[in-house]
């Protein structure tokens, strides 16, 4: 699945579940309908707790930032929107421009005070207690007040760039934003009831709930090098192998002299590299960062036939790859290649053993002058 429509596939699931039980608000027992409109402080309070435990001082940001148009009751139609949902989308774009520093610390207080003070310009602006003339105005043609026209835009900008920033990372954070901002509009334009509004924002949060969970998951089963599932994910697959497999060890040839002649730096590069080659090859195989500069190929099923062909062909492109190591004296490109061990597993083996077959087949490839692949006997 295209990783843009499997980044957006459970938040927006959780937004429409939010929408659907939102129609049915009405047949809610009195009970039910009395505890609604503090679900969303509950899972926000949740969503804080998670934030904390996972150190994401932007989640606790995003928190407060899709609570803050509860805090201010619903203003006219005329005046829509309010100035407090104009500040929560501009907060949740700025969000997508800046890095994660962790949860407790003098960033996350100095973006507090920075929301805060767009916050206090809002509630003096909304009371009157601040006053541009000019900006109550009605735009001709489009019959709104000036101010209107002005969040409007804002939230406009706000949703392109967070759009653009989904388009091209598609990572959790981005569509927790970008479906942020969907519902933070949909609650504006359309005439909830307060209780079909607490449904819609508790999903809203649920969002932000599940990007930390996910995230988590993500970083425990990713490699955040390559962002290659890593040895723990294959331990995982490891557990619930098909009756026929094979099992490709894969090391990058001489990397200590590449790390000791170009640098660290370009030696990440150089494996950043070698997984994005392999990568190319994730429909016929299953590929893990094993550790270092070692990687581990996991073939299933009828894949197994062609497992030899298939790392035959990684092997020749990892070979033309050219990578930039020029310095500022210098300009140089080189290559790297790359060795690899196969073993063929079967139900009754162990898969350490088959692990321990391909490492030694990769040992004699090594041995052999490195750059190919061997088949364990
Ligand atoms: N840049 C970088 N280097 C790494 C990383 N992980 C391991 N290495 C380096 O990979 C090198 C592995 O070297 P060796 O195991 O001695 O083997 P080799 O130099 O690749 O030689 P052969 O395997 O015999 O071809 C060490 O210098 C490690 O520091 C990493 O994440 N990034």
């Amino acid at each position: 699945m295209p990783q843009r429509t499997g980044s957006l596939l459970i938040p927006l699931f959780i937004l429409l579940a939010g929408l659907f039980a939102s129609v049915y608000t009405r047949v809610l027992p009195a009970l039910a309908l009395d505890l609604l409109p503090w679900l969303p402080y509950v899972l926000a309070c949740v969503m804080v707790f998670m934030a904390w435990h996972f150190n994401r001082g932007k989640v606790l940001l995003a928190g407060g930032l899709v609570l803050l148009p509860t805090f201010y009751p619903y203003v006219e139609s005329e005046s829509l929107p309010s100035s407090f949902t104009t500040v929560a989308a501009i907060g949740l774009g700025l969000l997508l421009l800046l890095r994660e520093r962790g949860f407790f610390n003098r960033f996350v207080f100095n973006r507090i005070l920075f929301l805060g003070m767009l916050v206090a310009w809002s509630v003096s602006y909304e009371k009157n207690v601040i006053n541009f003339n000019f900006l109550a105005i009605s735009v001709p043609l489009l019959k709104i007040s000036l101010s209107s026209l002005l969040c409007w835009l804002m939230i406009a900008l706000t949703s392109i760039l967070s759009l653009i920033t989904w388009w091209r990372k598609a990572d959790g954070f981005s569509t927790a934003v970008l479906v942020s901002l969907a519902t933070l509009l949909l609650i504006e334009c359309m005439s909830f009831t307060v209780h079909q509004e607490s449904a819609v924002r508790s999903a809203q949060i649920l969002v932000w709930v599940w990007f930390v969970v996910a995230e988590s998951h993500r970083m425990a089963y990713r490699d955040e090098l390559t962002q290659l599932p890593s040895r723990r994910a294959l331990n995982e697959a490891m557990l619930a192998l098909p009756r026929h497999y094979a099992i490709a060890m894969l090391d990058v040839d001489h990397f200590k002299k590449f790390n000791d002649s170009y640098g660290h730096a370009k030696g990440d590069e150089a494996l950043k590299q070698v997984a994005r080659v392999m990568q190319r090859y994730d429909n016929r195989a299953s590929i893990y960062r094993y550790g270092g500069e070692e990687f581990t190929l996991l073939f299933k099923g009828r894949n197994v036939e062609d497992a030899q062909a298939v790392l035959e062909q990684i092997r020749t492109e990892v070979q033309l790859e050219q990578l930039d190591v020029s310095t500022e004296s210098k300009e140089k490109m080189v290559t790297v290649t790359v060795s690899m061990g196969l073993a063929l597993g079967h139900s009754s083996d162990a898969p350490s053993e088959v692990i321990k077959r391909a490492d030694q087949a990769l040992y004699q490839a090594k041995k052999k002058g490195r750059n190919r692949v061997v088949v364990a006997a």
